[in-house]
This record gives structure tokens, sequence and C-alpha cells, in this order.
């Protein structure tokens, strides 16, 4: 069996809490309250400039130059063809682009999970932590678009970004990169790879059920 087979198998209940979770019913139905959705693109956007240089770290670690190719052109989709998503909304919600914007706790964690992983463990493990990042949002994309049930739904451009080809085409590049690397490794490491894709599965749960219930650094 691949890594990303078995991997999918494992995180199988948190995809399937995804799909059920409010955010992501009400976003596929249009009727997510926008301040949620506010909350989510802005921690998002944030979330994006850590992302964009993680992938970058993982482009400057690799020893194939094709994969580091890759990695360097997802880091600068994460901050320009994703951030053109955010900006779009920004308008759209009347937000200037240049507020600034506290981090809160769930993106915290989650930038800077990715963020020591990418610098202090094996790049397979790194490797394996950015893939939730790709593949979730793909399936909840393509899972939005066959189950949709509201024309002129507020959020379709981010519908179509992630069931998009284009999108579609990165994550499946890196799930080769991830099986292929996985292959030539040690069992050791191969646990290590499966315990941060589980944990970042996890967190993209998190980030959007932060969204949904306005989860803040407030103590109130
Ligand atoms: C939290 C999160 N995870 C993944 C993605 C998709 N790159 C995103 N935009 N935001």
């Amino acid at each position: 069996m691949t890594f990303t087979t078995k991997a999918w198998k494992t995180i199988a209940p948190i995809y399937d809490d995804i799909i059920n979770m409010p955010f992501i019913k009400e976003l596929r139905n249009g009727t997510l309250p926008i301040e949620k959705f506010q909350f989510y693109m802005l921690q998002d956007a944030k979330y994006l400039e850590h992302f964009g240089r993680v992938l970058a770290v993982i482009g400057a670690k690799s020893e194939d130059n094709q994969q580091a190719i890759d990695f360097f052109e997802f880091g600068k989709n994460a901050l320009i063809v994703e951030r053109a998503l955010h900006e779009s909304y920004f308008q759209d919600f009347g937000l200037a682009q240049n507020i600034s914007i506290e981090t809160q706790p769930v993106c915290h964690h989650y930038s800077h999970f990715l963020k020591s992983t990418v610098t202090f463990e094996p790049i397979e493990v790194a490797l394996a932590a950015v893939l939730p990042c790709f593949w979730i949002y793909k399936e909840v994309g393509d899972e939005i678009i066959k189950n949709q049930s509201k024309e002129n739904n507020p959020y379709q451009k981010w519908i179509d970004t992630y069931s998009g080809e284009d999108f579609g085409e990165g994550v499946k590049k890196a799930k080769q990169y991830v099986d292929k690397i996985a292959e030539e490794t040690t069992d050791k490491i191969k646990t290590q790879m499966l315990e941060a894709f589980v944990k970042a599965s996890e967190l993209e749960f998190q980030f959007w059920n932060a969204a949904y219930e306005n989860i803040t650094w407030n103590r109130k």
C-alpha cells in the first residue's frame, strides 16, 4: 500500500468530521455567516504567508531539482494565486487590504507547527506535514462541487479555486513526491511522516472550527 493510501485511511474519521462540520456545510449551501468567513479569510491570509515560506524551504532542501522547482512554484502560488482570492474577497467585503491582522491561536499553532517541522525534522516529515494543506482542500472543493445545492453562492470563487484543475495538478504532484520519498526512507521516518500528516489534518479541522466558533486569544 502506498504511503498516501495508508495516510488517507488513517485520517478518514477526521475528513468525515470536516465534511460534516457546520463551517463546510454552510459554505456549500452559501449560508455561512459572512463574519465567520471573514474570520477565516483574515486568518488564512496570515497562514498563507507562513505556508508559502515553508514550501520554499522544502524546495531549498530538496535534493531533486524538479522537486525543488515544483515546491518553489507551490510556495509562489500560495502567495500569489491564493492571496489574489483573498484580495478579491477583501474587496467584496469592503475590507482594507492593509489592515493589521492578529494571528489567532489555531492559525498561530498551525503556522508554527509547519515552520518547526520544516526546520527541525527530516524533509520527508515536512513533505507529509504540508500534504493535507493541498489534499484536504482539493477533496473538500470536489465534494462541495458534487453536492452543491445553491446557485449564486457567495463563496463560489473559493469553491472553484480548490476544485479547479490547476489546484488539482499541484495536489497530484505533491502526493507523488510524498509517495516517492516514503518508498525511499526508513520505517522510523515513515512513522513520523504519518504522525505529521495526521496532526496537520487535525489542524485543518481546527482551523475552520476556530472561524466558526470565533476562537481568539480573548480570555473572556
Ligand atoms: C489553513 C489552510 N490550509 C490549506 C490551504 C490551501 N492551501 C489554505 N488556504 N489554508
